[in-house]
């Protein structure tokens, strides 16, 4: 019998802080008691489609996004490291081709889709290696996106690997943190 508490998370690899979010998921699925279904989109297509561009395309925020995600991989403990060519890999390359590959995991071994999701990850996020439709969100704009189906209430969507106090909230459970193993509280 499924449970009564859903996270839906919508995820693209090339998305540095969907990683965030998918590890924190992954860590606090046995402890939040959640179903957790990973749900594999394309990035560059929902920026297209709602009018909306990678932030790291305003210099001054790539700038800061760079900073932010060297202190963010210190606190959340995922080992993120820029691409030695941001904009080459990133937005150049991109991820159709990856992405296709992990929705065809998703469809025909979904068993194999957490580990190949992180793989890839590793491989564009942490290991400066090469990775080469729009699905049912385009009402979103980015990614992570996670939906909560909690008690049948009307699904709600949360953007950002940054609002998980918010989600515990509404869950009812405890945030212990990005690493609930060595809570700090
Ligand atoms: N505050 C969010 C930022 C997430 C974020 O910037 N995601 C990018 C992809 S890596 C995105 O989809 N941005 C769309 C936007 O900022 O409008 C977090 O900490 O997770």
């Amino acid at each position: 019998m499924s449970r009564r508490k859903v996270l839906e998370l919508f995820y693209d690899v090339v998305s540095p802080y969907s990683w965030l979010g998918f590890e924190v998921i992954c860590r606090y699925r046995n402890i939040w008691n959640v179903d957790v279904r990973l749900r594999p989109g394309f990035l560059g297509g929902i920026m297209q489609a709602s009018g909306n561009s990678p932030p790291a395309m305003v210099p001054k925020k790539g700038a800061y996004m760079g900073k932010d995600l060297a202190r963010l991989a210190e606190f959340y403990e995922v080992p993120l490291r820029q691409p030695s060519d941001f904009y080459q890999v990133v937005i150049k390359k991109g991820s159709l081709s990856a992405m296709r590959f992990v929705t065809a995991v998703e469809m025909s071994h979904p068993e194999f889709l957490e580990k190949v999701s992180r793989e890839l990850w590793m491989r564009i996020w942490s290991e400066d290696k090469d990775i080469t439709e729009p699905d049912s969100i385009l009402e979103a704009f980015g990614m992570p996106m996670i939906v909560a189906h909690i008690d049948g209430k009307k699904p709600q969507m949360y953007f950002g690997s940054d609002r998980f106090e918010l989600l515990a909230h509404q869950l009812g459970e405890k945030w212990l943190g990005p690493v609930p193993q060595k809570s700090r509280l």
